[in-house]
């Protein structure tokens, strides 16, 4: 299939003013002032008049095989359904498990991340859960790494929460090492992501394997730095030591009301902190459970993420928080991608992966989203939905 998208204002997420895109096969074959080709059947055109062309949106934190559990059995939360992202712009995704290493399984969320693949959309995945000792495929996590295509990384592997195992600084220094080293040896990432809970001592395990270690800061890659203020003041200190910092957008008005910083303003602060962009991505947790735990540690309420809010805190950032449209973009396509070693993704460049997204010049709605060359979604709609949707 060829596709000629006309006359558009692209952002690579770099404003690089107004362009023809070509694609052919699966990948951005040109991009140029004026690009003619005479009119045949096989040619898909596209007209970009009044609209923004930008990079398919990267969600790096997603729980595709459904998590939760934290209320027991019945609150094990839903798998991800192909069109909740793509509709959402989302066209790669990297999948996690999280609380629930036992019944959410790795061959479980080897098979999600293929089926969502085969559907249309492009996934990776971490290796492990909350837990440590790291639940691994093959034993042992450089060799995840190294042996599974699917696999960039170890996560989410939680610190400063009650419902962590509690690791040690040596524990997670060995992770990080094993991640590190088997991510060396496969030309991936090895990144480690780390869930951050509520719980007072935050980022500092993080801090004393950096400290004890020559391991860098930028081998790990922290999540729901916003989910407190606090927590969000040490992680505009930590990343102004060079950390990544990701924010969370899925949220509830309780976590608002509890204190949680809106990941769109957490942006807006973090840069006004002096913190470099390319440092900050928001990730959405989607099929992820919000568990509410009430001081003593007894939970009170649990929803579930959703994929729509990675793009909605996108549209709060550019809309309420005044933030530059490429900034924002850059949380959720180019930083993504170089984070987490994403090779060919996340930005509108020739040779990389037809992952693209027509908006509506003026609201920035979602018109036209491309993955991997294919249309999934036209004038808003999932025009190709999942096996059972
Ligand atoms: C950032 C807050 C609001 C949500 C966060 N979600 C997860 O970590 C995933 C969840 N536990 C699951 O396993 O599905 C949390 O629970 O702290
Ligand atoms: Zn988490
Ligand atoms: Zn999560």
């Amino acid at each position: 299939m060829i596709t000629l998208i006309k006359n558009t204002e692209v952002y690579t997420p770099d404003y690089i003013g107004k362009k023809d895109v070509l694609i052919t096969d699966r990948r951005i074959a040109k991009v140029a002032d004026q690009i003619n080709l005479q009119e045949l059947e096989w040619i898909q055109y596209i007209d970009g008049t009044g609209k923004v062309l930008t990079p398919g949106f990267i969600d790096g934190h997603v729980h595709i095989t459904g998590g939760g559990g934290e209320g027991s059995f019945r609150s094990r939360t839903p798998e991800l359904m192909l069109s909740d992202a793509t509709t959402s712009g989302v066209t790669t995704v990297v999948g996690v498990i999280g609380t629930d290493g036992t019944t959410r399984t790795m061959t479980n969320l080897v098979a999600k991340a293929r089926a969502l693949r085969e559907e249309g959309i492009t996934t990776y995945i971490h290796t492990g859960s909350y837990q440590v000792p790291v639940r691994t495929l093959t034993g042992k996590i450089e060799d995840d790494i190294m042996l599974i295509d699917l696999i960039i990384g170890a996560g989410e592997i939680a610190i400063a929460d009650h419902r962590s195992s509690q690791p040690t600084v040596d524990e997670l220094a060995r992770i990080a090492s094993q991640a590190r080293v088997g991510g060396m040896l496969s030309g991936k990432s090895g990144i480690v992501n780390v869930h951050v809970g509520d719980s007072p001592d935050k980022l500092q395990l993080i801090d004393q394997v950096i400290e004890q270690t020559d391991i860098p800061i930028t081998q790990f890659y922290p999540t729901h730095i916003n989910r407190n203020r606090k927590l969000f003041e040490k992680g505009i200190e930590y990343a102004k030591r060079g950390g990544y910092v990701d924010f969370t957008t899925s949220t509830i008005p309780t976590f608002i009301e509890e204190g949680e910083v809106k990941s769109a303003k957490a942006l807006r602060l973090m840069l006004e902190a002096g913190v470099p962009i390319e440092q900050i991505t928001f990730t959405s947790d989607a099929q992820g459970s919000l568990p509410d735990f009430d001081h003593n540690g007894r939970l009170i309420g649990l929803k579930v993420g959703r994929v729509r809010s990675l793009y909605e805190a996108f549209i709060e950032a550019i809309h309420e928080e005044e933030i530059d449209i490429t900034d924002a973009l850059k949380t959720i396509t180019r930083n993504p991608a170089s984070i987490l070693g994403l090779n060919n993704k996340g930005e509108i460049k020739e040779g990389y992966d037809a992952d693209l997204i027509l908006l509506d010049q003026q609201d920035l709605s979602i018109h036209t989203v491309i993955s991997s060359g294919q249309m999934m979604v036209k004038d808003g709609e999932a025009i190709v939905n999942g096996t059972f949707e």
